[in-house]
């Protein structure tokens, strides 16, 4: 396991904001979380992270515990990379460059080196070269967050703590860049997803967690959720994804149950379409 929480509070002020948060995440799978607005995500991801003081409980990283008097040792978390809720709370630097060049400080790479690390990774992110010598906030929205997503990615973690990191994107650039991150986590790193995009949990996640007023509802595998437990999600305030709803509209109208691989998109719509194609069948 490389993230194992028990019995974990959290409290900021007076106020408790995680109730005995009990967790195992393993290595290399994409885990989302999801949930209402307040119900604890990003303290969750923050928590892991070592960005807020936890009040009781333990906290292992690779099985060792990294908790002592209520502090994180985050040495023992360094690759461990964390893009902001808002992308602002995580630029320093006066350009983009700078920002950039920090990622690669602990990196023995030659200045040609750099420039060539800095030039694929905002390829990547379908950044043009000429912002390089701007402020972070003269860009727009959804340029702040690609940036902010590959000031963290150029470092080259291990493990990616994301929250909502396609907020404020157009469709085209949302979906680009979380291919992007499963094509990575499919070499076998690892993601931590706070999402409000239900189609992007169900198409990319392996497990899902569900939040509800700071604690953990459920945590299991996607098209186990979806398929299966579906109650759970809308009895915390969210919403099935579309493709979900559309096959159990027609399980309902079918009176039969569909078989499906996966949550993925492209198995439900086929699933569907072969059951509706049968359907057609019978009827003529
Ligand atoms: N710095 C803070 N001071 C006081 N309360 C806070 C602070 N940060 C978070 N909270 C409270 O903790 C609770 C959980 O907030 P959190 O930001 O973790 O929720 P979230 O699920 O990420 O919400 P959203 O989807 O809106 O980003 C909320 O009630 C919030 O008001």
């Amino acid at each position: 396991m490389v993230f194992t929480l028990k019995d974990i509070n959290v409290c900021i002020g007076k106020e408790k904001i995680l109730h005995n948060i009990t967790c195992s995440i393993s290595r290399g799978r994409w885990i989302s979380v999801i949930g209402t607005s307040g119900s604890g995500k990003s303290t969750l991801l923050k928590t892991l992270k070592g960005l807020v003081t936890i009040d009781s409980g333990e906290y292992f990283f690779d099985n060792r515990k990294i908790v002592r008097k209520k502090s994180i040792d985050t040495t023992a978390i360094s690759e461990v990379g964390y893009v902001f809720q808002y992308p602002e709370h995580q630029f320093f630097q006066t350009t983009v460059y700078k920002e950039l060049v920090l990622g690669l400080k602990h990196k023995q790479y030659s200045k040609k080196r750099k420039t060539e690390a800095i030039s694929k990774i905002l390829q990547l992110f379908d950044l043009p070269e000429e912002i390089i010598t701007k402020s972070p906030f003269q860009l727009s929205g959804g340029q702040r967050r690609k940036l902010a997503i590959a000031s963290v990615m150029i470092t080259e973690p291990k493990i990616l703590l994301l929250d909502e990191p396609t907020a404020a994107l157009d469709p085209m650039s949302r979906k680009k860049i979380v291919e992007g991150i499963k094509h990575w986590q499919e070499k076998g790193h690892t993601v931590i997803f706070v999402s409000h995009h239900m189609e992007d949990v169900a198409e990319y996640s392996d497990d899902v967690l569900v939040m509800q007023r700071g604690r953990i509802v459920t945590h299991m595998d996607a098209s186990a959720l979806f398929f299966h437990h579906g109650n759970l999600v809308e009895e915390s305030g969210m919403i099935l994804p579309p493709s979900v709803q559309l096959k159990n509209s027609v399980e309902k109208l079918t009176k039969e149950y569909v078989d499906i691989a996966s949550c993925r998109e492209a198995d439900i719509l086929a699933a569907v379409r072969k059951a509706v194609t049968k359907r057609g069948e019978q009827i003529v």
